[in-house]
């Protein structure tokens, strides 16, 4: 290009165009001009108040919108820009104007035709449309010129966005600040299988206080690696979930530092795995210095290798779900000091493992057995401990409620007692990185001498928990501990159904609510903790 055919661009920064108006005849003119003379598409992104934020050089097929992220969505989900720029051909908005204008939900996408001699000819525009039931996601238009183009912009905007909110309105409560996700998954598990773990990934998300809006399921015969799912797909599930309110998107599969880099360049929504998710939970939900630190390590261990050079903004990696990253970190922060931080924290893990380490010492010595009650999420663990010693541990209908180990002393007849300590829940996928992390908590469990393995028997899908469990002890290397399986729950069950599973599965029944149920419960640990000695049945 001439120094003089740069100017002449530069020179439209200092334009603004009437709120009323898409662009001026005038400016059009001088657009589609340079446009003829250059042999190149020339684009402007325009905001509400007229002014113009890019002016854009093409080749002769497209131009390439620069990143916008800086430009919030509005309430109504459109971003307050509006791109207008030139078409060499007599050609309708391209597929790649259209997705553009869909995924970067912008106000309006306008293309002018380049006509004779270089003066604006037909114009083609889209706009955005509601959520609507032929699935159509934007809507296109045309007049046979500028001039004939006969549309109030201000009231064109304020008409369709009151339309978008109300259409949101159906379905998502504007007013509530939580975040709002689509759950995805891309799989070539059996469909049950695929259907189970979203029901368990929706769990979770509510567990996190995330509203979930609606899911994705592909089962592809082969994964694409860049975006996990087909690229057309992914295109396609973004913009649905920019038209029904979507904040986040949260994959079932872990997503490789690379996914997240590719999917995250399609849109600013936020994207997150199921790890992410759960490492979330865990942020929420540690109490104590020790799970704390754990899970700080968990989740920078797990940013690190996703912070390759630039592209992704550290802030939605760091994020999470609503801006809670780890601990004092925000923005600025740099890998070299993610590494310092990693160091500190092992440090101060391995002195706090180190005072674990003298406690379990002192109570070995003090030769009290130990039992250790493990299970999956939710099956009633604490419920179980705190019926047993009547403690107060927190229990909870969420995921996760319990992620710090709790120790009580539980007494028996003749002066004897036994140790009992309630751990953190399992799940299936349990990222490794956190089964890494949550070792130091784990290692309380190497010291047992039985672990109750608590089931939540009304659960369809208890026996898939079951194996779950039974994994990650493997994984552990604790499956060599003497094991005890308790049904939980059987309240929920009618007794003749309890009575056969437990046949089948030698398990033993229980009601954690109720201590009426503990009897067999406590009579097989007292004999399994001191084989030797008699049962004192009297006093
Ligand atoms: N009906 C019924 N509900 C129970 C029973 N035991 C526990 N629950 C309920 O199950 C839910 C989970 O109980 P928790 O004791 O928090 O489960 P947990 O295994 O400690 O869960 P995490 O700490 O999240 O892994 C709570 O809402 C309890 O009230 C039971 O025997 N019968
Ligand atoms: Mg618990």
């Amino acid at each position: 290009m001439k120094t003089s055919q740069v100017k002449a661009l530069e020179r439209i920064y200092r334009r603004r165009i009437p709120a009323s108006q898409i662009v001026t005849g005038e400016l059009a003119r001088y657009l589609t001009e340079i446009s003829q003379e250059i042999r190149r598409q020339v684009g402007l992104i325009i905001d509400r108040s007229g002014a113009v934020k890019y002016v854009i050089v093409g080749d002769d097929r497209e131009i390439v919108i620069p990143d916008l992220s800086d430009f919030a969505l509005g309430r109504s989900g459109l971003r307050g820009l509006r791109c207008v720029h030139t078409h060499l051909q007599r050609d309708p908005l391209s597929t790649d104007d259209l997705t553009d204008l869909a995924l970067l939900r912008l106000d309006l996408m306008v293309a002018i035709e380049v006509g004779e001699q270089g003066l604006p000819g037909e114009v083609h525009y889209g706009h955005i449309l509601p959520p609507n039931r032929s699935g159509k996601s934007v809507e296109v238009l045309k007049a046979s010129s500028i001039y004939e183009l006969d549309l109030d912009l201000a009231s064109f905007l304020r008409a369709l966005e009151r339309e978008l909110e109300m259409k949101m309105a159906e379905t998502v409560d504007l007013s509530d600040t939580r975040e709002k996700a689509i759950l995805i998954s891309v799989s070539q598990d059996s469909r049950r299988e695929t259907e189970d773990s979203l029901d368990e990934l929706e769990e979770l998300a509510r567990t996190a206080d995330v509203v979930v809006l609606d899911r994705f399921v592909q089962r592809p015969r082969r994964i694409n690696p860049k975006y996990l799912m087909g690229e057309g797909k992914a295109r396609e599930v973004v913009i649905s979930a920019l038209q029904q309110g979507a904040t986040l998107l949260i994959f079932d599969q872990d997503l490789a530092p690379s996914q997240v880099r590719s999917i995250a360049a399609l849109t600013d929504l936020k994207v997150i795995d199921r790890s992410q998710l759960i490492l979330d939970i865990f942020a929420r939900r540690a109490h104590t210095r020790d799970g704390k630190v754990q899970v700080e390590l968990a989740q920078l261990k797990y940013i690190l290798p996703r912070l390759s050079g630039r592209g992704i903004a550290l802030s939605r990696l760091m994020g999470g779900i609503g801006g809670r990253g780890p601990g004092e970190t925000k923005l600025e922060i740099d890998r070299r000091r993610i590494r310092d931080r990693i160091n500190r924290l092992e440090r101060e893990l391995k002195s706090l493992s180190r005072g674990r380490l003298q406690r379990r010492s002192r109570r070995a010595k003090a030769g009290v057995p130990i039992v250790s009650i493990v299970g999956y999420t939710n099956a009633g663990k604490s419920t179980l401990l705190n019926a047993l010693t009547q403690s107060e541990v927190l229990t909870e209908n969420l995921l996760f409620a319990t992620l710090d180990t709790a120790t009580r002393r539980l007494r028996f007849p003749q002066e004897r007692e036994v140790i009992i300590t309630d751990t953190v829940g399992f799940i299936r996928k349990l990222p490794p990185s956190l089964l890494g992390a949550f070792k130091a908590t784990l290692e309380e469990m190497e010291d047992a001498d039985l672990l109750l393995h608590v089931v939540d028997a009304s659960n369809p899908r208890f026996e898939e928990q079951v194996s779950a469990v039974e994994r990650i002890l493997l994984d552990l290397d604790l499956d060599r501990i003497p094991r005890l399986l308790i049904f939980n729950k059987v309240d929920l069950l009618p007794a003749d159904e309890v009575a056969a599973l437990c046949r089948r599965f030698e398990a033993l029944p229980i009601s954690a609510m109720d201590r009426n149920s503990f009897e067999p419960l406590l009579e097989v640990l007292e004999k399994r903790c001191w084989p030797d000695s008699q049962r004192d049945n009297g006093s």
